[in-house]
């Protein structure tokens, strides 16, 4: 039995400035008493991604907010990878869509790249817990689906609505959050962080 990291009471910096992921993290953390702060509350300025992999990236931004407010954060990395694309958009999910965040032209350059019979895609999630000493713990989880044409839906958030889970025939944009949470990249890389470090 491995002790739990954090404990009722405890604060945590969630190190993301994306308003769709904190209210998914909101609602899964909702039962275990942490006092969540993020980012975007106490103003963290968002560090350059610069590594190749969803969990170097969580590193980076739970290490900056870690250090930078000398309390442990967690950090997520994310994004949709597509087979006929090799994987792409990938750890770019978010350049993809630019500054303006165009989820629209985003989801369109998918559509355009890709054929009919080759709609394979996964969402991935790194999520990174780090402390201020600089010890890093990585979870991942990743859900398979395909890729629909046109969008369908409008919960959730970025490409949620051109992606239709496996077993599924609705978009994660036609899903309620809690749905969504049931089965997502995000709530399986939670579950294991959640097994690690609070239960
Ligand atoms: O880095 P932070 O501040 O957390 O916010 P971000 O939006 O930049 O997040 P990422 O760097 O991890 O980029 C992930 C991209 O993948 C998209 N993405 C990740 N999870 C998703 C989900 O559950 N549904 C739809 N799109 C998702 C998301 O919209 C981003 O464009
Ligand atoms: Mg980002």
């Amino acid at each position: 039995m491995t002790h739990p990291t954090l404990k009722s009471g405890d604060k945590l910096v969630l190190a993301s400035h994306n308003a769709g992921k904190l209210a998914e993290f909101s609602a899964l953390m909702a039962e275990f008493g942490i006092t969540v702060l993020s980012a975007g509350d106490l103003n963290l300025p968002e560090p350059e991604e610069t590594a190749t992999t969803f969990a170097g990236n969580a590193a980076i931004k739970a290490l900056a907010a870690a250090k930078a407010t000398n309390l442990p954060a967690l950090a997520d990395d994310s994004g949709l990878c597509v087979s006929a694309l090799g994987g792409v958009p990938g750890v770019y999910s978010a350049r993809w869509a630019g500054p303006n965040k165009d989820f629209n032209a985003a989801m369109a350059r998918i559509e355009e790249g890709i054929g009919q019979d080759e709609r394979e895609a996964w969402f991935v999630c790194a999520l990174c817990l780090a402390y201020p000493d600089g010890r890093t713990l990585t979870f991942e989880g990743r859900i398979d689906g395909q890729i629909v044409w046109p969008p369908r839906g409008t919960n959730g958030h970025g490409y949620d609505p051109i992606f239709e889970p496996e077993n599924e025939t609705r978009s994660f944009a036609e899903m309620t959050d809690t749905q969504k949470n049931a089965i997502s990249h995000r709530a399986r890389a939670f579950a294991a962080f959640r097994k690690a470090c609070l239960d």
